[in-house]
């Protein structure tokens, strides 16, 4: 769905001209708003590098029939003069325009980069679009359209005025030489604008079947380079097959490209042979017209200039407007990606998100990542008191980080609501929700900053306090292994983005252990421990029993009466919660603190005794 005009549906069919014109004027727009000055700048250069060739030929005509017919030397003179100057700016004007051109057009995309980017941060609040494949093909058309587009356009739009021009002005020339040339040169000129039409089509078309292909391609090249999965591929033998994949990712979309680039070649030698024809044709009138004192010499050459520079122009122009049409085609991506509608529906006046004094609740919450998809929460019914720890237990798959997403409101639920205090999530700004949220993500991220700056980005406004982000560090047990590194918590914890320091330095950035990384991001949650709600979903899943043992009775210690929801298979970590919540076939099975449920002898009975035996079995003798 989108929010504005037109918007293919596929992204790979012709747009309506409608269309193509609403995102010209957006494209206008952005580049007036961008750089009013450099437009303004380059469009004063567009009309006098269009009008410069024209003046030439009509200069170099009067100049020569000056000469023939004894025109006196004092104006000749002159008219010298005023060809030398139009000949300098015929060769310095375009590329004067070339630079203001490029210049507009870096000023154009950042302006489009930005409005992308900040769209799809305002638009896309949750997960759901992110997920869905077509429209990230239609993100990254998006994103290629904000990297070379706008450039694109402002470099053939203005093309097209200057070309205009010129081509006017010969046209006018032409017209008063021999008025049927002028109608031949027009009408060879019909073809080829149809065929560049019909070209780009095609060039946008492939561009989105080759998207699939590309993302795809991307995909085995990451995994044949990137550190993180070569372990695997190489223990594994598995070099030779993501390669030959990549590699039929790859010919498949050289195929597709290839065809288009072979029809591009058919069409445009024919339509040049046609214009050759036409010049040549005219060429040899114009001589026997002068032979026979029809034309005088100077008649002649601007003839010879207005054929060249109609056909030179007309041709300019439709190549460029090709370049304009597939921009625009392009330009469709960037304007459903731009105007899509918000994944997370949030009221106009969205409630305040008032302090967690009762609780969240879950009333009858069913939940599916899609229409075709299993339900994953059919009619999940809980409450998660304030000031109390809840865990959440279950198999593998049973849903338990689809609750986690749906409390962050990352997506909302099917049926059902969730309540946070007696208030719809859907009431709620998502933004300020998550701001009173804390989280460790089962997937946290290992972001490419030093070792500060991963913990800091839990709150941004403590960016900047080492003491804070120190004693986080301290809280999750990684603040020794940190101080350790080669420059402490500046350490860049990374080793493919040495930007700023020293990447010949092997020592200057570093990669953590799986566990280390785990605790890294448990303090990046711990910067937010005074928020209402804290989330950890298997934070120490990668921990050693004795660390474990050690965070949870830290985090015990710290939240004292703050709300939190665990999650964790190992069950002895949860034993201590209020209440333990058992996931299963979609449902909470069982309720209640361990003691309970022990006595209830159901799912987290056996779970629990399993494991309690398991160590005891291991235990020597
Ligand atoms: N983004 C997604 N898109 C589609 N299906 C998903 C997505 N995330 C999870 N699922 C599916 O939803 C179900 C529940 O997944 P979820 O991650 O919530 O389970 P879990 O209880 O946290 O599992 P685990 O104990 O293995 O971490 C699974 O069948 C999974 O395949």
């Amino acid at each position: 769905m989108t929010g504005g005009p037109g918007a293919a549906g596929s992204g790979a069919e012709p747009l309506p001209a409608r269309v193509m014109w609403s995102h010209a004027r957006t494209a206008a727009g952005l580049a007036v708003r961008a750089a009013p000055q450099s437009l303004a700048g380059l469009l004063a250069l567009t009309v006098a590098a269009g009008l410069a060739p024209v003046g030439a030929a009509w200069l170099t005509r009067l100049v020569l029939d000056g000469l023939v017919g004894g025109m006196a030397d004092r104006t000749l003179v002159w008219l010298a003069g005023a060809l030398a100057v139009a000949g300098i700016a015929t060769v310095v004007l375009p590329m004067l325009s070339r630079y203001a051109q490029t210049e507009l057009g870096r000023q154009v995309r950042l302006a489009a980069v930005d409005r992308l980017y900040r769209a799809l941060h305002q638009r896309l609040r949750g997960l759901t679009k992110l997920e869905d494949p077509p429209f990230h093909t239609r993100i990254q058309l998006a994103q290629q359209f904000g990297s070379s587009s706008p450039g694109d356009l402002v470099t053939n739009g203005t093309g097209i005025g200057r070309d205009l021009l010129t081509t006017g002005g010969f046209m006018v020339t032409l017209w008063v030489v021999n008025p049927w040339l002028l109608l031949a040169v027009a009408v060879a000129a019909l073809p080829t604008i149809r065929a560049e039409l019909l070209l780009s089509r095609l060039r946008t078309a492939t561009m989105w079947r080759i998207g699939h292909a590309n993302r795809r391609q991307h995909f085995y090249a990451n995994l044949l380079s990137m550190p993180r999965e070569a372990k695997e591929i190489r223990l594994f033998g598995l070099g030779a097959f993501f390669r030959a994949r990549m590699l039929a990712e790859l010919r498949s979309a050289n195929a597709d490209s290839r065809s288009v680039d072979r029809r591009d070649l058919k069409v445009q030698s024919m339509l040049a042979l046609l214009g050759a024809a036409v010049a040549g044709g005219g060429l040899v009138w114009a001589v026997l017209a002068a032979r026979s004192g029809q034309l005088t010499i100077g008649d002649v050459t601007v003839f010879v200039a207005a054929v060249a520079g109609v056909q030179g122009g007309l041709s300019g122009i439709v190549g460029q407007f090709g370049a304009v049409h597939h921009a625009l085609m392009m330009m469709d991506h960037f304007h459903v990606a731009t105007t899509t509608e918000p994944d997370l529906p949030v009221p106009a006046t969205p409630a305040p998100v008032p302090a967690l004094v009762d609780g969240i609740e879950f009333r009858d919450v069913w939940f599916r990542y899609g229409p075709s998809r299993p339900w994953v929460l059919r009619g999940v019914n809980l409450v998660l008191p304030a000031g109390q720890a809840t865990a959440l237990v279950g198999l593998n798959g049973s849903g338990k980080s689809t609750v986690v997403k749906l409390l962050c409101r990352l997506y909302d639920p099917v049926r059902g609501e969730i309540r946070w205090n007696g208030v719809d999530l859907r009431d709620l700004d998502p933004d300020e929700l998550r701001q009173r949220i804390g989280t460790v993500f089962q997937d946290y991220v290992e972001y490419e900053l030093s070792a500060a700056e991963n913990i800091g980005v839990g709150d941004l406004s403590l960016l900047g306090d080492r003491d804070r982000i120190e004693a986080a560090g301290r809280r999750a047990g990684v603040h020794e292994a940190l101080t350790r590194l080669p420059k402490g918590y500046d350490t860049m914890l990374t080793r493919m983005f040495l930007e700023g320091i020293d990447s010949e330095d092997a020592d200057t950035g570093v990669l953590l252990s799986g566990g280390q990384g785990q605790r890294l991001a448990l303090a990046r949650a711990l910067l937010r421990e005074d928020r209402d709600l804290l989330i950890l979903d298997e934070p120490s899943s990668g921990l050693d029993a004795e660390a474990e043992a050690e965070i949870h009775s830290q985090l015990r210690r710290h939240r004292g009466n703050g709300t939190s929801l665990l999650i964790s298979h190992r069950l002895n970590t949860v034993r201590d919660a209020g209440q333990i919540a058992v996931l299963a076939d979609g449902q909470i099975a069982e309720l209640g603190d361990h003691d309970t449920l022990l006595a209830v002898d159901g799912v987290y009975a056996r779970l629990f005794n399993l494991q309690a035996r398991g160590y005891a079995a291991a235990a020597p003798a």
